[in-house]
């Protein structure tokens, strides 16, 4: 078996006159977590519904695991079906029994939701069974567009040691698209940005969890990703004195992100 779950070379996707991924190359070890960066419309998304296979490339060649699930930024539930269901929508129909979705639920921490309609939940649990919904399937691939955004700043950090914590135990491939660059050196092994159509910068992250974000190395590494992002002014990051806050676009509670 190869060690590589994905595989993208020369990647071209273009609307209309503009070629968003112009040539890209990517790959994805199996087991490996991959977070990609970059500026509002560099094609984060657009990569990540190719390698979904919900939109199609233009050019170059992108090989792919069968069984690949996405969590995007909004949960996505079905209303008329309880938590349970949700989970194991979809799943083959011989293998969505109670007891798999209820696994899946438990790993989330929603074990008790489980006979739950999704309108009685807090964005956070909609979001925790977007992800069981994902993790259920046992994806070689997980694919992750932005799914901690929409949620409040402490939720947020929650739900990152939740997805750090099962992507080790589970090992799926994975690619996070975020803003937030905080976000994706506490996560991922390696963090990308895509720049002008193409990967610009791969950066193993190289720490052991649980990563603190005033580790130096840490602190280096965000300097150095900001600098490819072209973010060049220094983050005075110290929660006291926000005033110095000098950063052209405001920081997440988790750290800096761009807009
Ligand atoms: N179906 C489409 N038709 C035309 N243009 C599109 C389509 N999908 C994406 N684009 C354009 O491609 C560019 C990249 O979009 P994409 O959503 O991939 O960027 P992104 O990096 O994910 O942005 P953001 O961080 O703001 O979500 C944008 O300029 C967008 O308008």
């Amino acid at each position: 078996m190869s060690d590589t779950a994905v595989q993208v070379r020369g990647l071209r996707r273009v609307f209309g006159e503009r070629a968003v991924l112009d040539g890209l190359d990517l790959t994805i070890a199996r087991g490996e977590f991959v977070a990609l960066l970059g500026a509002s419309g560099s094609g984060k998304t657009t990569l990540l519904r190719i390698l979904g296979a919900l939109d199609r490339s233009d050019g170059g060649e992108v090989l792919v695991p069968e069984v690949r699930t996405i969590v995007f930024q909004e949960p996505r539930l079905v209303p008329s079906k309880r938590v349970l269901a949700n989970t194991v929508v979809a799943m083959p129909r011989g293998a969505a029994t109670r007891e798999t979705g209820l696994r899946a639920l438990r790993e989330v921490g929603l074990g008790s939701h489980a006979d739950a309609w999704p309108g009685t939940l807090s964005g956070g649990e909609a979001q925790r069974v977007a992800l069981a919904r994902a993790l259920v399937r046992r994806p070689e691939l997980l694919l992750l567009d932005e799914p901690f955004a929409a949620l409040d700043a402490l939720t947020r950090l929650r739900m990152q040691d939740l997805v750090g914590e099962l992507c080790r135990r589970h090992r799926p491939a994975v690619l996070l698209v975020t803003h937030d660059v905080d976000e994706a050196v506490r996560l991922a092994d390696r963090v990308a940005v895509l720049r002008d159509g193409r990967l610009v910068t791969d950066a193993p992250v190289g720490i052991d969890h649980p990563r603190d974000p005033a580790h130096p190395a840490f602190a280096a590494l965000r300097r150095r990703l900001l600098g490819d992002l072209g973010v060049h002014q220094e983050i005075h990051r110290d929660p006291a004195s926000p005033a110095h806050e000098t950063h052209p676009s405001a920081p997440s509670p988790t750290g800096a992100t761009l807009s």
